[in-house]
């Protein structure tokens, strides 16, 4: 599990870390790590290195690192673009015979110009922890000053992004993120880790916090997560999954979520839906029984138009509403809750279907941009109004309990881009409604199958286009690899 801490926790715990310290340690540590790791990556590279320097201890961080690397002979040019610099860094890095350039305002000199055009790596030591979300006016051209084929690396995060990871701003992307001992939410939350790159984290010898803000799961996780079945149990106590999805028009919703329930190892799963997609399923997964009857939770959704569904389709789906089962609903599932439910519940949304959620429910204004520029805080806004965990897919998908269950959010980026295709959202709602059929609360269901889905969609087909279907034809093997780690 990867955890990461709130820009609160992690200046308490940086504070009561100084206190067996004298002054400046934490800054020379972070220093020292961090030029150790531009070394490593400059020993691939030519040699010159541009190190930018805001006003805060980012800054600092960043010019005693120059002075490290100049001492190890490498070319190094800093350029100053806050207000004001730290003191003992610039000293320390002039000692080191580092030239200091300035760019405080208005355009590039062509000095800094040629420094950011012509560096192999570039230290992005503008904003850390400190920043608020986007670079200050004079900034705003930066990123296309540095050279195509630069290497950068940012310094606890990329300058500009927002470190509680809730904002979308304008940001210096980065190759490579070097933090301290703890990671932020802005390295794993969805509309700032794009901008973060590899993550390498350096020890400074800062203890953990108790309670993380967000958390991922990794491949470690799957083991003790994964309801794996002992010889007591039968297919009943295994979980059996109801399924209402697709319709006469969307029948292929229903025969990947079932697949997908089926292949993940569901003890059973039960459709329920029109003719069409009832006969194709009899021929394609012979596993799964017809019609109501019980269950131990339900994948309400993925394909379904509620305008034209089935009389049984929605009395079995308002049925599973009104009981206290959990419940996953997806896609046009989405249509049918506003109000909150005593059991749990999981949302499946994809961005367009949140900000339509949100709207019903009178959250999100009418700015189409809401969901892309703070994705979490919409995300967090209906789990709270409805009481339900929301599960917002993406590159990065986001796992957002409601805030009265004091839980941190999941963040899960384990799929390839290829995974962005017809079909697979429908996958993940019988992958992730077998977990909550087996006993799993919603955010472990939905992280878990946020985790297996995208590890899936790359094993179905390293690097290369993957279709839905082999997504859910896949599961199984998958699980088999991460259960054997
Ligand atoms: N506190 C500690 O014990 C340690 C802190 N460290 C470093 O210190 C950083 C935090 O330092 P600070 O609290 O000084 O904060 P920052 O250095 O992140 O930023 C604060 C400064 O940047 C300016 N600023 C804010 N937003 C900006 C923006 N969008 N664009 C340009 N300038 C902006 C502010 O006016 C202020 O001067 C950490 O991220 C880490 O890099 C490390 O040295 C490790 C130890």
């Amino acid at each position: 599990m990867i955890r990461a801490y709130a820009v609160g926790q992690v200046r308490a715990a940086e504070a009561s870390a100084m206190e067996d310290l004298f002054d400046g340690e934490l800054m020379q540590r972070a220093a020292l790590g961090l030029a150790e790791v531009a070394i490593a990556r400059l020993s691939e590279r030519a040699g010159g290195v541009a190190v930018l320097v805001g006003s805060g201890d980012n800054g600092g961080d960043v010019l005693y690192a120059a002075a490290h690397l100049a001492r190890a002979d490498h070319p190094v040019e800093v350029v100053l673009v806050g207000s004001h610099a730290h003191d003992g860094g610039v000293a320390a890095a002039s000692g080191a015979g580092v030239s200091v350039l300035e760019w405080r305002g208005g355009e590039a000199s062509p000095e800094v110009r040629a420094a950011l055009a012509e560096a192999d790596v570039v230290l992005d030591g503008i904003t850390g922890i400190g920043g608020r979300p986007g670079l200050p006016e004079h900034l705003v051209a930066l990123p296309e000053l540095i050279g195509e084929d630069a290497y950068v690396i940012a310094v606890d995060l990329p300058s500009g992004a927002d470190p509680a990871g809730r904002t979308w701003s304008e940001t210096v992307y980065a190759d490579e993120t070097v933090t301290f001992s703890l990671t932020k939410p802005v390295h794993l939350l969805p509309p700032t880790e794009p901008a973060t790159g590899l993550l390498t984290v350096v020890d400074i010898g800062v203890a953990e916090p108790s309670s993380p803000a967000v958390e991922r799961l990794t491949h470690e996780d799957v083991a003790r997560l994964w309801p794996v079945p002992g010889p007591d149990d039968d297919k009943y106590s295994r979980g059996v999954l109801g399924v209402v999805a697709g319709g006469e028009l969307y029948t292929g919703a229903a025969l990947m979520s079932v697949t997908a329930a089926v292949t993940a190892g569901v003890g059973m799963v039960r459709y329920v839906g029109p003719r069409h997609p009832t006969d194709l399923l009899r021929a394609a997964v012979p596993e799964a029984v017809f019609g109501v009857g019980r269950v131990q939770a339900w994948s309400i959704g993925s394909g379904l138009d509620v305008e034209q569904a089935d009389e049984e389709q929605l009395a079995a789906a308002r049925d599973a509403l009104e009981s206290d089962l959990p419940v996953l609903l997806d896609a046009g599932g989405l249509d049918l809750i506003d109000e909150s439910r005593s059991a749990p519940t999981l949302l499946t949304p994809h961005a367009g279907e949140l900000l339509r959620l949100a709207r019903r429910l009178e959250l999100a204004d009418a700015d189409d941009d809401q969901v892309r520029r703070t994705p979490v805080d919409v995300a967090q806004a209906v789990a709270d109004r409805l009481d339900v965990t929301v599960l917002l897919k993406g590159a990065v998908t986001v796992v957002v309990p409601p805030t009265s269950a004091g839980l941190p959010i999941r963040s899960q980026s384990d799929g390839p881009s290829w995974l962005a295709t017809a079909g697979a959202g429908d996958v993940l709602a019988g992958l992730a409604g077998a977990l909550l059929a087996s006993g799993l609360s919603p955010l472990d269901a939905g992280s878990l199958a946020a985790l297996v889905h995208g590890v899936a969609a790359d094993d179905a087909n390293p690097g290369g286009p993957v279709r839905a279907m082999d997504v859910a034809h896949q599961l199984g093997r998958t699980v088999a690899r991460l259960l054997s780690r």
